[in-house]
């Protein structure tokens, strides 16, 4: 992360190149002025002294000012530290007070804020962060606190959405507010509208003068199922929505290409940013959705040449997840500007929707028997089963294609087209078992998924609560089994500890397991196969 961090988000971006000049400048004329403020202790400093000089620069810090002047009534979560600038209800409310010029004002203030507690305690949202805006009790208050034109309701209505989820509730007003902001959502909560949503009532369509929006998401399936929620919703309007393939990153003229919205993974935008010169410079809203995974090593300097190259001052930043560990918070809290930061429920959390169960198989023989054993008892499709490489998808697939079952897999090694067939096919209900990678565990949204079978073990609870959150999502119950062997068992608690913390039950011998430092669990494995081995 040390790398990570002084990759990216380095505050205030300057082009050294382009101001090799000036930096050239102060670095040979250290004034005594300068030296009485600072000693600077090598070039490096002495250059950053010089970029603080420059007007552009200064501008940044200008509307960094800008919007933390911009203070609205809230109330505050204690016990956060992120935000240094986090003001307790209780002082808000004073300083509200203070500004009230009559006894009726301020008992207006009050009611609002008494307002918005309830909402909250009732939603279970915890926000941080000052002048926070009260949640949306419904959607109609789009229209009547922030005029949203009619198409998007109807839009809304049409996708049968009637009442907010609580991260839309508190993060839709968060954003149309133009603040930065955090969030953490249990999967299938909805975290998609609520930064879609403000986004298409920020931005006017078709005005032909550039990006004025980016969504990042860590894989292709995402992004183009993001592209497809983001289309729905902006029905009736003439947005350009735009996904972001690899023909397009290669070959798209982006000097004349009409687009409102691209949405990409990191890789084919920081491709088409860096060798077809795509220009993010008018960009207002960036979108990290599924955050947490976009700041892992791999990512990390796509991400920063992303952020770098949407450089407008006044860019919303926002980052949504599941999981979002300190970590991240930490890395990105550099560059957010008076951020927002929202938790709905218990932060790190699975959705309580879905029920959890531990399968001891023994072996890797056991868990073949296992699923075989449980495909011809009950089979409750759609089900997805998750294995830990490409390598063990297409074993499994094997193994269970002679089976009476219509089952199909999807990996890294398929071609794009294979792999949206699979997607498709899994979605239309051909397909009832598909055998997956973590190529499908963050954000796919198939509809109805009865269960989720972790064949191979997660490699972390993040990664797990992601697998079977694709089960459980809006509101529907679901199911998830995670099969372990005796390899697995050192790393059982920090499973357990996540399904004790969603009210599920946990056999108590696992939760006094000792504590393991090793974060990710990929171990070796002996091939899947029925065919019975050699060597043995
Ligand atoms: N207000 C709403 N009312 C009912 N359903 C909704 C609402 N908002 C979103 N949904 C539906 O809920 C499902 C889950 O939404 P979404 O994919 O945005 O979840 P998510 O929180 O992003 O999950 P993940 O963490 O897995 O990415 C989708 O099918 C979506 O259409």
């Amino acid at each position: 992360m040390e790398k990570a961090s002084g990759l990216l988000f380095s505050g205030v971006r300057v082009d050294r190149k382009r101001f090799a000049r000036e930096i050239a400048r102060f670095q040979a004329s250290m004034t005594t002025d300068f030296q009485s403020k600072k000693e600077p202790d090598d070039l490096e400093d002495l250059a950053d002294a010089a970029l603080e000089a420059l007007p552009e620069v200064k501008a940044n810090k200008k509307e960094k000012k800008r919007k933390r002047k911009d203070k609205d009534s809230s109330d505050a979560v204690e016990g956060f530290s992120v935000f240094k600038s986090s003001e307790s209800l209780s002082s808000i409310l004073e300083s509200n007070a203070l500004e009230a010029t009559s006894a009726e004002k301020k008992k207006e203030v009050e009611k609002e804020i008494e307002k918005a507690s309830i909402l909250r305690k009732k939603y279970g949202i915890h926000v941080s962060g000052h002048g926070v805006p009260p949640p949306l009790e419904s959607f109609v208050e789009l229209s009547s606190r922030y005029n949203c034109k009619p198409y998007i309701l109807h839009n809304l209505t049409e996708l049968g959405f009637r009442e907010p989820t609580p991260i839309q509730s508190q993060a839709i007003p968060v954003l149309l507010s133009k603040r930065d902001c955090f969030a953490c959502a249990p999967t299938g909560s909805g975290k998609t509208l609520a930064f879609l949503c403000p986004m298409l009532m920020k931005i006017k369509p078709g005005l032909k003068n550039g990006v004025k929006a980016v969504v990042l998401c860590p894989t292709r399936e995402l992004a183009a199922q993001t592209a497809g929620e983001c289309k729905r919703l902006a029905k009736g309007r003439k947005f350009y929505i735009k996904l972001m393939t690899k023909e397009l990153s290669r070959c798209g003229d982006f000097e004349k290409m009409l687009c409102d919205i691209i949405i990409s993974t990191p890789f084919r935008l920081d491709f088409a940013i860096r060798k077809r010169k795509f220009d993010l410079s008018r960009v207002k809203y960036l979108v990290l959705d599924e955050a947490d995974k976009l700041f892992e090593l791999g990512f990390v300097e796509q991400i920063d040449s992303v952020v770098k190259a949407c450089s407008k001052t006044t860019v919303v930043r926002t980052l949504f997840s599941a999981t979002l560990p300190e970590t991240v918070e930490k890395l990105a809290s550099t560059v957010m500007v008076d951020a927002v930061r929202i938790i709905i429920g218990r932060k790190n959390s699975a959705s309580e929707m879905i029920k959890q169960k531990l399968v001891f198989a023994g072996s890797e023989k056991g868990k073949l028997l296992a699923i075989h054993q449980s495909f011809s008892e009950s089979l409750n499709p759609p089900v997805l089963v998750f294995v830990q490489s490409k390598e063990r998808a297409k074993e499994l697939y094997k193994e269970l294609a002679f089976d009476d079952i219509k089952v199909d897999v999807i990996h890294a090694d398929l071609s794009q087209q294979q792999r949206e067939d699979a997607v498709d096919n899994f979605r239309s209900g051909k397909t009832w078992v598909l055998i997956a990678t973590d190529v499908v565990s963050r954000g796919m949204d198939f509809k109805g998924i009865n269960c989720v079978i972790n064949y191979d073990f997660p490699e972390s609870a993040a990664a797990y609560i992601h697998r079977i959150g694709r089960s459980g999502r809006a509101g529907r119950p679901g199911e998830a089994v995670t099969f372990f062997t005796e390899e697995d068992k050192p790393f059982l608690r920090n499973i357990a500890n996540v399904m004790a913390a969603s009210g599920c039950e946990v056999p108590s011998w696992i939760l006094t397991l000792p504590k393991l430092r090793k974060r990710k669990h990929r171990p070796q494995r002996d091939s899947i196969s029925t065919i019975p081995d050699d060597s043995a």
